[in-house]
């Protein structure tokens, strides 16, 4: 089966305030439907790559294929679309606009594509949210939920595409047990139901050992879970 992400042979340099080696050959594949981890010391460049694999980073050596399409090297405008049509981001930090509501935020994603009418928009982000229960909150103000509800409204957002695949950057690293294990369930149940792959970086090692697969890096490099 086509992976959903393949990485081949990935440098990346920084070079300010002097040239630093941060990601070394990098090289794996994301099955469809996959539930991968990725852990490893800070510093040793986790999220550096996750900016490279969800196209927001152009600037490495290497070659990035997303369900066996060549992306490095596409102009930033067709990379804009193809990762709004195919990969769903969630940081840390939620990034909602408090002064909209949280139907609102979930919508503008779809809105950039304009690939449906607004009445579309408006019921599939209803869905998303009935779907990781939170419909009731559609007409509150994002900057009037809490820290759990905040980043479940993200995840809907991110969902509103309907992307191949998932990423996240520490995720549940803002949240307390209750609400990170409420988010570890809701990846569980969209790879489940859904068959959609996810890539987090996570520093929890109880939410990465239940995960498909961790992929360890160290010093810029995967040294572990069979890239
Ligand atoms: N823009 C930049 N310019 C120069 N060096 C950078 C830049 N961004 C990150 N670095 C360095 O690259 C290395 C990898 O950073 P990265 O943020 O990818 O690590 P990480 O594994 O995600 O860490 P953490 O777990 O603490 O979030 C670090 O040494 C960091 O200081």
């Amino acid at each position: 089966m086509t992976p959903v992400i393949e990485a081949r042979h990935i440098d990346k340099f920084f070079t300010s305030p002097v040239e630093f080696h941060v990601l070394k050959d990098i090289t794996f594949q994301i099955p469809p439907g996959e539930f991968t981890s990725i852990m490893g010391k800070s510093g040793c460049g986790k999220s550096t790559l996750l900016y490279i694999l969800s196209t927001m980073d152009t600037d490495y050596r290497g070659e990035l294929l997303l369900k066996g399409e060549v992306l490095s090297g596409k102009p930033q405008n067709r990379l804009s679309r193809i990762r709004n049509e195919n990969i769903g981001f969630v940081f840390q930090f939620h990034y909602l606009l408090g002064d909209f509501s949280v139907l609102e935020n979930v919508m503008l994603p779809a809105r950039k594509l304009a690939r449906k009418s607004e009445e579309e928009i408006r019921h599939d982000a209803h869905e998303k949210l009935r779907m990781l229960h939170i419909e009731h909150l559609a007409l509150k103000k994002a900057s009037r939920i809490s820290g759990g509800e905040k980043q479940r409204v993200a995840i809907a957002r991110a969902l509103i595409n309907d992307p191949a695949i998932l990423m996240g950057d520490e995720p549940t690293g803002n949240l307390d047990s209750y609400n990170s294990e409420n988010v570890f369930q809701i990846f569980k149940q969209l790879k489940e139901e859904k068959g959609l792959s996810l890539l987090i970086v996570t520093h929890d090692e109880d939410f990465a050992s239940r995960t498909d697969r961790i992929l360890e890096m160290d010093d810029g490099r995967i040294v572990g879970g069979n890239p």
